[in-house]
């Protein structure tokens, strides 16, 4: 048996055309929602995913302003385009990429967004609803991959309550926020939280119903420690330079030969990454819509 596939374009497609009539009628009131994104550095991976963001923001017809600054840029001049961003009218919602050059406080920069423009949610204000917000529902803006990750379970009508998420990784884009999200009352899971601390990963991921991995360790996962049947979730990039080709092939942490045990595999590109993009749209119609209620 071959796990079936957990399809993140089409998922995408699907989070995508449900933004349209929302879109349209923020459009009817003279509101075009806008993305802002800012990018330090030049490392050509991230240059990648931003111009997706901005390929995918432009074909639902949302504005975007993008920001690229060089890798020496200071905090005090970051902190300015962030300001100047928070101020303008025209930008509902704010992405600063991640990882930023080492010389610049991440946490400072995530907190000086303001939270009502938080298009990751990975402001603490935001993050903390989410602690603290349990039982109902919650309308401020969640992080992307996380709920991309989520959804794509739920699209393919996979029940989560009762099951038993592995979640590898405790990085604050994907793995940490991901307790929090599987653990909410509406989706009822329960969730083991492993990282390079955790004694005998093997252990934990025979146990598991649900593997979400986001690593970046190549293969980490083996198709020997997942239980037959688990649903597995590849959300880890690593890259390997082709030796003929020089070019970059992407790798994740998931072991192919998991879709043989497995009974739903999402496959990486195609899987997580897409849903991310998609996520991203909707906080940022959402958040233009917050900041516009209807008179
Ligand atoms: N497809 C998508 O949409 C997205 C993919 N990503 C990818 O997901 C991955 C995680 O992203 P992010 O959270 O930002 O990354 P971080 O680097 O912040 O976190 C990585 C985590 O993995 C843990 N880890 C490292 N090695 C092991 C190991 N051998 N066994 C168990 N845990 C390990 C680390 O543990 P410790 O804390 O102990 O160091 C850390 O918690 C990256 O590969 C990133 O590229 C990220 C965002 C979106
Ligand atoms: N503040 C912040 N928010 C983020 O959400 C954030 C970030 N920083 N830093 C980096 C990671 C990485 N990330 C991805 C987004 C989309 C794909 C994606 O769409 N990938 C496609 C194409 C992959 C390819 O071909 O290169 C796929 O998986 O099919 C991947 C990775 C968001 N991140």
């Amino acid at each position: 048996m071959t796990a079936q596939i957990l399809d993140g374009e089409k998922a995408a497609t699907e989070v995508k055309s449900e933004l349209v009539e929302r879109i349209a009628a923020l459009k009817r009131r003279g509101i075009t929602p806008g993305l802002a994104t800012v990018l330090v550095g030049e490392d050509p991976p991230s240059h990648a995913y931003v111009r997706m963001k901005h390929r995918d923001a432009a074909a639902l017809g949302l504005a975007s302003v993008e920001r690229q600054l060089p890798a020496e840029t200071s905090q005090e001049e970051l902190d300015a385009v962030i300001d100047e961003l928070n101020a303008n009218p025209e930008v509902h919602g704010i992405l600063v990429q991640i990882p930023l050059p080492k010389h610049l406080d991440e946490q400072a920069v995530l907190e000086r967004i303001d939270p009502a423009k938080d298009a990751d949610g990975l402001h603490p204000v935001n993050l903390g609803r989410l602690v603290l917000n349990v039982n109902g529902p919650i309308d401020t803006p969640l992080p992307c991959t996380p709920v991309g990750a989520i959804e794509l379970m739920l699209r393919n009508d996979i029940d989560l309550k009762g099951k038993h998420v592995v979640v590898l990784g405790r990085g604050i884009t994907v793995g940490r926020a991901l307790g929090l999200l599987l653990t909410r009352r509406a989706i009822n899971a329960t969730v083991t939280l492993t990282h390079t601390g955790t004694v005998d990963l093997p252990s934990h991921l025979r146990q598991a119903d649900v593997v979400i991995s986001a690593v970046g360790v190549p293969h980490l996962v083996k198709a020997a420690d997942l239980k037959p049947g688990a649903v597995v979730l590849d959300v880890g990039v690593s890259r390997e330079i082709n030796e003929e080709t020089g070019k970059p092939k992407l790798l994740g942490d998931i072991d192919p030969a998991a879709a043989e045990v497995a009974s739903w595999i999402s496959p990486n590109p195609g899987g997580v990454g897409p849903m991310t993009r998609a996520m991203l749209m909707s906080n940022v119609v959402a958040a233009a819509e917050r900041q516009n209620p209807p008179r």
